[in-house]
C-alpha cells in the first residue's frame, strides 16, 4: 500500500508572518508539499486571486459546504469564515504526497483533535509589541480591525502548548528553513518507526 504523505498545519497568531512564511517557502522549487488553498467569505485584497490565494465565497455558499460536510475544519476569525477542503486534503495525503496548511489557530485545533497524526507546528512572534507593529506596518487593517487581532492574539499564544514544534519568525527565511528541518526530521522519524515495525513482524 502506498504510504500516506503527512499533513502539515502551520498556525499561530495573525501578523506573526504565517502568509508571508508560507508564500516564501512556496517560491521555492525544491518545496516538495502541496499547499491546500482555503474557502472564505473574506473579500479579496488588492492583488489577491480567486482559486489562488482563497476560494472567495458568500456566507450562503460556506454555509452550504458546512451542511454537505466539505470542510475538514473551519472557523469565524474577525468577522469572516475561513475552510479547508477536506476532499482535496484527503486525496492528496492519500497519494502519498505532504499537504500544508496555514490557519489560524481555532482550525488547527479542530484538526489535531480529528487528525492527531498532523505535523503541527506554531508560528511564534519575537514578542508581543513586535506583532503589533507587524499587523500595523501591513496595512491591511483598520485600527479597530487591528485591536481586535491583537486582543485574539494574545489569546491564541496560549495555545502555543498543543503544538509538536513552536517556531520563532524572527527572519523570514530562517523559519522557513526550521519549518524545512522539522518536516525532513518527522519525516525520517517515521520512516524509521515503520521499518522498524516491519522488521519486528518478519521476525514473528
Ligand atoms: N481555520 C482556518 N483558518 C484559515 C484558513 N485559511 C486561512 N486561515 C487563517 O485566517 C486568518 C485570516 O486570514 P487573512 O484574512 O488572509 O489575513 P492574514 O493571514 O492575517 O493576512 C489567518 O490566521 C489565516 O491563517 C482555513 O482554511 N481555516
Ligand atoms: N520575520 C519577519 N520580520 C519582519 N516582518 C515580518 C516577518 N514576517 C512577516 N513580516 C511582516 O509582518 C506582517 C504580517 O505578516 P503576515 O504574513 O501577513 O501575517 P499572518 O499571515 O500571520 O497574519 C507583514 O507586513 C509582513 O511583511
Amino acid at each position: 500500500m502506498k504510504e500516506k504523505g503527512l499533513l502539515i498545519v502551520l498556525s499561530g497568531p495573525s501578523g506573526v508572518g504565517k502568509g508571508t512564511v508560507r508564500k516564501e517557502l512556496f517560491s521555492h522549487p525544491n518545496t516538495t508539499y502541496e499547499y491546500s488553498i482555503s474557502m472564505t467569505t473574506r473579500k479579496p485584497r488588492e492583488g489577491e486571486l480567486d482559486g489562488f490565494d482563497y476560494f472567495f465565497k458568500t456566507r450562503e455558499e460556506f454555509e452550504q459546504l458546512i451542511a454537505q460536510d466539505k470542510l475538514l475544519e473551519w472557523a469565524e476569525f474577525v468577522g469572516n469564515y475561513y475552510g479547508t477542503p477536506v476532499d482535496y486534503v484527503r486525496d492528496t495525503i492519500n497519494d502519498g504526497r505532504d499537504v500544508f496548511l496555514e490557519i489560524e489557530v481555532q482550525g488547527a485545533r479542530q484538526i489535531r483533535e480529528k487528525f492527531p497524526e498532523g505535523l503541527f507546528i506554531f508560528l511564534a512572534p519575537p514578542s508581543l509589541s513586535e506583532l503589533q507593529s507587524r499587523l500595523v506596518h501591513r496595512g491591511t487593517e483598520s485600527d479597530s480591525v487591528i485591536a481586535n487581532r491583537l486582543e485574539t492574539a494574545r489569546k491564541e499564544l496560549e495555545m502555543m502548548n498543543l503544538y509538536d514544534y513552536v517556531v520563532e519568525n524572527d527572519h523570514v527565511e530562517r523559519a522557513c528553513e526550521r519549518i524545512h528541518a522539522i518536516v525532513l526530521a518527522e519525516h525520517l522519524r517515521r520512516d524509521r518507526v515503520e521499518a522498524r515495525y516491519k522488521k519486528m513482524l518478519e521476525v514473528e
